[in-house]
């Protein structure tokens, strides 16, 4: 993947004239259908290079939310802006600093991959050489060269996600609103879509980018937001999030050899409350007041253990996670 090129790519710059502007601000954002409250005074700021995870359930806003920042939907009151333009006088300049991924998108069924982009270059005014260029270099960075004369019925979900995200990108939006990219796509394929928001992120592109699930976007954003129904009911930095979202931290740990040994030294360790033994590693529950567990991996090498696993359960967290949204709603 190249992240130098595309940065090169002609591209509609923000209206911003500081570093500091919001590249996406929203003040008691809200939408009614009828007596339903889509969203409910939503209060969202993110900066130049922020990577936001919208996390919740279903039904919860965040569709709501992207496509009134997306100027598809008008809000019932409420002020918001992107890139410094306001959503109700700078519609225009708004479509064209961003790139907007809905949860679905349809795509033309008889085209190859590279005829798709270049189609939608084509109606971004890129032309001759340079539509070339960046839809090769799009292409490149979502992984997909090699399937650049493929007919896009042929690609998998992963790989149409992937197309999609390559699609929103041609332009060089500096402000990415990604609806669910990763909604129904297997475990490979995530990783694979978390690598290209690596990238973009790298990149210093404002990501905006919701999900159902916390412990998928847990490691690539540096802000966080739960909403539930039309309600941001948490809203902070990654780490703040985690600290109210789990209770306590549980820990799957695996060493080459010596198991027995490592769960009795894990068990004599401070931060350590209870080692239990699965088949293929260790898991292990931390004190409720622990926060912080790299000193235990330390520990554990300077003990002469070698580490094949030491990870956060995402199941325990994302149980937390559940249990933070029932909880405060119901
Ligand atoms: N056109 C509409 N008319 C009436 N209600 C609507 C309309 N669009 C959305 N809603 C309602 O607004 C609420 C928020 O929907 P929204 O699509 O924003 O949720 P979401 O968080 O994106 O959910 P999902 O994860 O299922 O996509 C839901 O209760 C939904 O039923």
């Amino acid at each position: 993947m190249s992240v130098t090129q595309l940065e090169t790519a002609p591209g509609t710059q923000a209206a911003s004239s500081t570093a500091d502007e919001p590249m996406i601000h929203t003040h008691d954002l809200t939408k009614k259908y009828g007596e339903l409250f889509a969203l409910n005074r939503l209060n969202l700021t993110l900066h130049r290079g922020d990577v936001y995870g919208f996390i919740g359930p279903n039904g919860a806003g965040k569709t709501t939310t992207m496509r009134i920042l997306a100027t598809l939907l008008n809000p019932s009151w409420g002020e918001a802006s992107v890139c410094g333009y306001s959503i109700y006088t700078g519609a225009k300049e708004i479509r064209r600093a961003i790139g907007y991924m809905p949860d679905f998108f349809g795509v033309y069924d008889d085209m190859k991959v590279i005829e798709y982009l270049e189609f939608f270059a084509a109606a971004y005014r890129i032309k001759g050489a340079k539509r070339k260029k960046i839809c090769d270099e799009v292409l490149n960075l979502v992984d997909l060269t090699y399937k650049r004369d493929a007919m896009v019925t042929s690609l998998s979900r992963g790989m149409t996600q992937r197309l999609g995200l390559a699609r929103v990108l041609l332009h060089n939006p500096q402000v990415l609103l990604l609806d669910e990219p990763a909604s129904g796509l297997d475990p490979r394929a995530r990783i694979e879509i978390r690598g290209v928001l690596k990238e973009l992120q790298k990149m210093g592109k404002t990501i905006l980018v919701s999900s159902h699930i916390l412990p998928e976007l847990a490691d690539i954003c540096n802000k966080i937001g739960i909403i539930e129904q039309g309600v941001l009911i948490v809203n902070g930095a990654v780490t703040d999030v985690m600290k109210q979202v789990r209770t306590t931290i549980v820990l799957n740990i695996n060493v080459a050899e010596r198991r027995k040994e490592a769960a009795d030294f894990l068990e004599r360790q401070p931060e350590v409350e209870e080692v239990q033994e699965r088949p293929d590693y260790l898991m292990v529950k931390l004190r409720p007041e622990v926060e912080r567990f790299s000193d235990l991996a330390r520990r554990l090498i300077e003990n002469g253990f070698e580490l094949t696993l030491f990870r956060e359960d995402e199941i325990n967290l994302e149980t937390a996670f559940m249990r933070l949204t029932k909880g405060i709603t119901s």
